[in-house]
């Protein structure tokens, strides 16, 4: 159905991208990446070493060349970082395979990343604030994506995983009509 082409999952920190694209590879018989992964593999850095650092431009830069260079290979579901969406120039990398927007209310989200302190944005007096001024700026770039799946606090990756499976169709665009294969 998809011929190879590539799954890139976005959305805000917490959201699942990494544990959903995990279990997708698996429902797709696809290679599973992630982003953030290979950014601290590149950089042989944790994230928050690499914030520290570099500050977040640095990141961002890591994450635009891994992006890039991953973008190039097939049959692969790939977890991006929650900020890949910032930069116009990950745009076209995004647009070579299908978009999937993973949209939890940010009640989920700070259920979620309560205990969690690998989270370089999120290290704030009011991490709770900081996710939702995060969601309202960026909100209307996730939007773009090619399907939108809107999580709820029960739903299991295998469930989701389904879920953009089944969507799927919808958004592959149909494939032109040669003229000479019409009955016209
Ligand atoms: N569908 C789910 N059901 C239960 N727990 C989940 C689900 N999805 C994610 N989680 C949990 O929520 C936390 C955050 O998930 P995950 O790391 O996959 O988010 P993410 O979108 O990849 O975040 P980031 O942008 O920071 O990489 C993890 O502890 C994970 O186990
Ligand atoms: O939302 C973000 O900007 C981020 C999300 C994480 O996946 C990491 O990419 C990093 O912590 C930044
Ligand atoms: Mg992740």
């Amino acid at each position: 159905m998809l011929n190879g082409v590539n799954v890139y999952l976005i959305g805000m920190m917490g959201a699942g991208k990494t544990t959903v694209g995990r279990e997708l590879s698996n429902q797709l018989g696809y290679r599973f990446f992630d982003t953030d992964t290979l950014i601290e593999q590149v950089a042989s850095q944790t994230i928050t070493q690499i914030f520290t650092d570099t500050g977040e431009e640095g990141f961002r830069k890591l994450e635009s060349q891994v992006l890039s260079e991953i973008s190039a290979y097939t049959k692969l579901a790939i977890a991006t970082g929650g900020g890949i969406v910032l930069k116009r120039e990950n745009w076209s990398y995004l647009h070579h395979g299908l978009i999937v927007w993973l949209d939890a209310p940010v009640e989920l989200l700070i259920e979620r990343l309560a205990q969690d302190n690998t989270r370089p944005l999120l290290q704030d007096v009011n991490p709770a604030e900081k996710l939702q001024k995060l969601l309202e700026q960026r909100q209307r770039l996730y939007a773009q994506a090619d399907i939108k799946i809107s999580i709820a606090a029960n739903d299991t990756p295998e469930q989701l995983s389904r879920l953009i499976i089944e969507s799927i169709p919808q958004v592959l665009k149909p494939k032109a009509v040669c003229p000479e294969n019409s009955n016209n």
